[in-house]
């Protein structure tokens, strides 16, 4: 079956709608692009029908000096959040926004400010489709002592939940897999829950999952111009499964959107 995320969308929406009321002003995002894949343009656009829908100031910038823009925008009073789209162009590296990016504009949170107090359990800003997995997998079950295997160890999926979903006080037990995990679905078919965020379209199917098992599809792939995610969708026949649109990706705007809000509201000195 598939799981329904309106519900957690709702209640992101009236946390903006609280932080509008303390708002004067549209606040202002920047997103900062190169060579946009099309999981890419597929976040764009989103972002783009959010930002009308809540109110936000977008400006999405073709970026060839990341450095130098970082420093452009990190200045600008006017701008009030700040994020950089990857894949990145060749070049420049996730750390060098790590160091760059002003941490009260980062609202992904991947500055080395922002991902230093995930390190110390103090959620800032964390990256937003992290939150937006801890948020179903917690809206879905009770994460305390669950076995969750992740597929995937990127710095804004993969690393952030694991680390979010370990923490004192949610207390899951974690396994982090990738490229050179030997016997893979030994290792995945032994989990209560299932998160998945490699990249390869369809890659996960039923002999990857067990039973009853929670999956949460965080894959964003265009095959013949449709978006399909990292998970067969058969697996939703045994499995309770993230649908792909509308599941991961939708929350993860919402938590963007919201956290512009945020940021503005924190630059005020009002959160
Ligand atoms: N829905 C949303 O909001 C978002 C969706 N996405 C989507 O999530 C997917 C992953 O993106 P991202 O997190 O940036 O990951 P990356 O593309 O940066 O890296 C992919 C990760 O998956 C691992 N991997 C690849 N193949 C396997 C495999 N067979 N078994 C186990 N691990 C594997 C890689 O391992 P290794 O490190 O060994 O190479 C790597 O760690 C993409 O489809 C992307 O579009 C991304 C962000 C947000
Ligand atoms: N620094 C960075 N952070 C990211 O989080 C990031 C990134 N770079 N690069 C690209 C990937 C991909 N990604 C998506 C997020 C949401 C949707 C989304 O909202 N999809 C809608 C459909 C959108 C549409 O209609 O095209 C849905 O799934 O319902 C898509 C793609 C974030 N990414």
């Amino acid at each position: 079956m598939l799981i329904e995320v309106k519900n957690i969308i709702d209640k992101i929406k009236t946390e903006i709608s609280s932080f509008k009321e303390k708002l004067s002003y549209e606040p202002k995002l920047v997103s900062l692009v190169v060579e946009p894949d099309e999981s890419t343009k597929s976040y764009l656009n989103s972002q783009k029908r959010n930002a009308k829908k809540y109110g936000i100031n977008l400006e999405i910038v073709e970026s060839n000096d990341l450095i130098n823009d970082l420093r452009i925008y990190n200045e600008d009073d006017a701008t009030d959040a700040i994020f950089v789209a990857r894949p990145l162009k060749k070049g420049y590296t996730e750390l060098d926004i790590a160091k760059h990016i002003d941490p009260e504009k980062d609202v992904e949170g991947v500055s080395l400010h922002n991902i230093g107090s995930m390190f110390y359990e103090k959620e800032l800003f964390v990256p937003c489709t992290a939150e937006a997995v801890v948020k179903i997998i917690e809206d879905t079950t009770d994460v305390r002592g669950k076995n969750i295997v992740i597929l995937g160890r990127s710095t804004t999926v993969g690393k952030p939940v694991a680390l979010m979903l370990q923490r004192h006080g949610r207390d899951a037990t974690v396994t982090i897999t990738h490229t050179k995990t030997k016997n893979l679905k030994e290792i995945t078919t032994k989990a209560d829950i299932l998160v998945v965020a490699i990249g390869k379209a369809n890659f996960v199917d039923r002999s990857f999952v067990k039973e009853g098992m929670i999956v949460i599809d965080v894959g964003i792939n265009v095959v013949d111009g449709k978006i399909v995610g990292d998970v067969d969708k058969d697996v939703s026949e045994i499995c309770q499964l993230t649908p792909v649109p509308g599941g991961v990706g939708s929350v993860t705007t919402a938590i963007l959107m919201r956290n512009v809000f945020r940021a503005a509201i924190n630059k005020k000195g009002d959160l």
